[in-house]
């Protein structure tokens, strides 16, 4: 697929052309960024790496998978069990259970794990059957899984399609001894399965340990990695979770751009986000919840404000060696929902300016019309620019030139995001590369109407409550 370059995309997603500044040589520059990974349409169909994991029953796949998803928390990583494609069994077959066989291929059925795996292989959501090894049924609803950058697919015979295996980029064999997983069988099917040891037994020598010598041993060979003793192994699992992250970092836009600092991020921060992208969370949680990750946004950012050494005298009269904060700097918010991020910068900045700015995004004739209001000594000033989405990048273009405008050093400018799409990051850090970007995470890119995705909507909406035409300002009468 060709890539457009960034200025086509700039273009077309705000219908209208730059204007004010040095938009002429501004322009240029843009025009001169063509970076292969900005084509909204490559970046939402950027494919996700997707490892398989095979092995006997009860050898210990999903223990594998979970300490992988463990290791490789700052990622979107989901997980798809060939457990849940089982085929529903018929009256019949159940009131023969135990003469049915789990452990053939037949048991399964691939043509949905297929379907499921292309949709996610391709940026969409797909809803997961949630399969009952008790009633031995889909009885549950299904789970929603969403598109992400790793997909591990665990399964005691995923290997065996050949169209499965295609979609794999790294397959992997947990290869335990037989004894070893009939025990843990015996004890995983009484304990969790409501199972008898006798039952268990039977299955394992009539039906398990034959498919598994059909079946699951023969793909073996079809491996690239094998685990001997699966999640006992951690070197294994710690080089197999280096390898994805080298394989992801191919896209790593960190490793591109220098002054771009992606908050290190952790199951809260995730847990975070989770809530404030659920369409579902109620205003007072989204405010609750997009205040707290700003707070750690603009705590990451002032952390990138130069310092002078500051020695002090502790009550137990020694000499503390410190830093003493950076004095002269300044907010910026890009309004309207960057003066949501005011409240956490005034908060750690006891009394710091903020200025503002408004970018009108279709203007007449294709004119912005801007309106700011600047401290006026802003040029001597470092810059905190806040905007909590940095989408196409046009928004962040014309407040960062605004600012080089007012004299300020594009190197005192920091910019600080909830969530940033990679086009907007191509498009910054490529016109202003002496700027610094900040943020919580990198978002999948933008969709047809260059709005980011996943993303979590209109912001300012949802932060200050005009989505929801239903709620009512209460006024308390006066006494
Ligand atoms: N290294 C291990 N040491 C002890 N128990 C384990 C280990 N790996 C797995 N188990 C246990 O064995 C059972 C099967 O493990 P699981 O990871 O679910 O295997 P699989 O997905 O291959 O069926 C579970 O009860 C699990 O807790
Ligand atoms: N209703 C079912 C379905 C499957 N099994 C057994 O599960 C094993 C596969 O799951 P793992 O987690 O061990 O990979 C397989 O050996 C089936 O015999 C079952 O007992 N009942
Ligand atoms: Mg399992």
């Amino acid at each position: 697929m060709a890539s457009k370059s960034v200025m086509d995309l700039m273009e077309a997603s705000s219908g209208v052309h730059f204007s004010g500044f040095h938009m002429d040589s501004l322009k240029q520059r843009i025009k001169d960024i063509e970076a292969p990974t900005t084509s909204a349409t490559e970046d939402m169909h950027k494919q996700p790496f997707v490892i398989g994991v095979a092995g006997g029953a009860a050898s210990g796949k999903k223990t594998v998978c979970d300490m992988i998803i463990q290791q490789l928390h700052d990622q979107r990583v989901v997980l798809v069990n060939q457990d849940s494609f089982y085929h529903d069994l018929t009256e019949e077959e159940l009131t023969r259970v135990h003469e049915y066989n789990f452990d053939h291929p037949d048991a399964f059925d691939t043509e949905q794990l297929l379907c499921v795996m292309e949709k996610l292989k391709h940026g969409q959501a797909v809803d997961i059957p949630n399969y009952d090894f008790k009633s031995y049924k889909n009885m549950f609803p299904a789970r929603r899984v969403n598109p992400s950058d790793v997909i591990l697919l665990e399964g005691i015979l995923i290997f065996h399609d050949p169209r499965v295996r295609e979609l794999m980029n790294m397959k992997i064999f947990v290869d335990t001894d037989a004894d070893v997983r009939l025990a843990r069988r015996i004890r995983r099917d009484t304990s969790e399965k409501g199972r008898d040891i006798g039952a268990v037994l039977d299955q394992y020598s009539k039906f398990v340990k034959p498919a598994f010598d059909d079946f699951i041993l023969p793909t073996k060979k079809y491996a690239d990695i094998i685990i001997p003793r699966g999640g006992d192994n951690h070197v294994a699992i710690d080089l197999i979770v280096q390898h994805i992250r080298t394989k992801l970092g191919q896209h790593d836009l960190c490793k591109i751009y220098p002054n771009l600092y992606v908050i290190q991020s952790t199951f809260q921060i995730r847990g975070m986000h989770t809530l404030i992208r659920d369409s579902q969370t109620t205003k007072h949680d989204f405010v609750f919840y997009a205040d707290r990750l700003i707070r750690l946004v603009v705590e990451h950012g002032l952390g990138h404000l130069p310092f002078t050494e500051k020695q002090v005298m502790t009550p137990t009269g020694s000499v503390y060696t410190g830093v003493d904060f950076c004095k002269r700097l300044c907010g910026v918010s890009v309004i309207r929902s960057g003066e949501s991020m005011e409240n956490a910068l005034r908060a750690c900045c006891k009394g710091i300016k903020i200025g503002k700015i408004l970018i009108h995004r279709e203007g007449d004739n294709g004119q912005h019309l801007i309106y700011e209001k600047l401290p006026t000594d802003i040029s001597e000033r470092h810059v905190l620019l806040l905007d909590p989405i940095l989408g196409t990048g046009n928004s962040a273009v014309q407040a960062i030139s605004l600012l080089l405008k007012k004299g300020v050093p594009e190197s005192n400018i920091i910019f600080l995001n909830l969530i940033s799409a990679p086009q907007g990051v191509h498009v910054v850090c490529k016109c202003f590369p002496r700027i610094k970007i900040v943020t919580s995470e990198i978002e999948i890119g933008l969709n047809k109407d260059f709005r980011v995705i996943p993303g979590m909507g209109e912001f300012g909406d949802r932060y200050f409550g005009t989505d929801d035409d239903n709620q009512q300002v209460v006024v308390a009468p006066c006494q």
